[in-house]
């Protein structure tokens, strides 16, 4: 992560895996141990208006992206990216066991130069920590 986007098509919105992918996303992400809390988003889009593969209205597809700071070399972000997918896959696999689906995963790393942050959420989250 920290920022993930998560999609997936409306004809698998209400299976129990998919209702579960964004905590596990997350939890997946953060026990890499290389984001930072107050960094993190997870967001989660049903998409209604899609064809995929052949058409037939039973093909679904989920698809995940994590858009990552700069600066983590490859050993590092290939460690996470591979942990934050079997996750995806271990959550999934009853789903893919029993209907036509597509799962996609991709980590990009953003720009040194072109990304702004104006976040206080580490410092509520330290404090929070702090006082407890
Ligand atoms: O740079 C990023 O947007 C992603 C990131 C951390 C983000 C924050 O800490 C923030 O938004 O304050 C990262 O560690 O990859």
């Amino acid at each position: 992560m920290p920022h993930a986007w998560i999609e997936c098509s409306a004809n698998i919105v209400d299976e129990p895996e998919v209702q579960q992918l964004k905590q596990r996303i997350y939890d997946a992400a953060l026990q890499t141990g290389i984001f930072p809390l107050g960094g993190v988003r997870v967001r989660f889009q049903v998409i209604t208006d899609y064809i995929v593969g052949d058409g037939d209205p039973a093909n679904s597809f989920v698809h995940v992206v994590l858009r990552i700071g700069a600066g983590r070399d490859l050993e590092t972000r290939k460690a996470a990216a591979d942990r934050v997918f079997e996750q995806v896959c271990e959550l999934l696999k009853p789903l893919h066991d029993r209907r036509p689906l597509a799962v996609a995963f991709e980590v990009q790393e953003m720009s040194a130069d072109l990304n702004y942050k104006f976040n206080n959420l580490h410092e509520y989250i330290n404090q929070r920590a702090g006082s407890r």
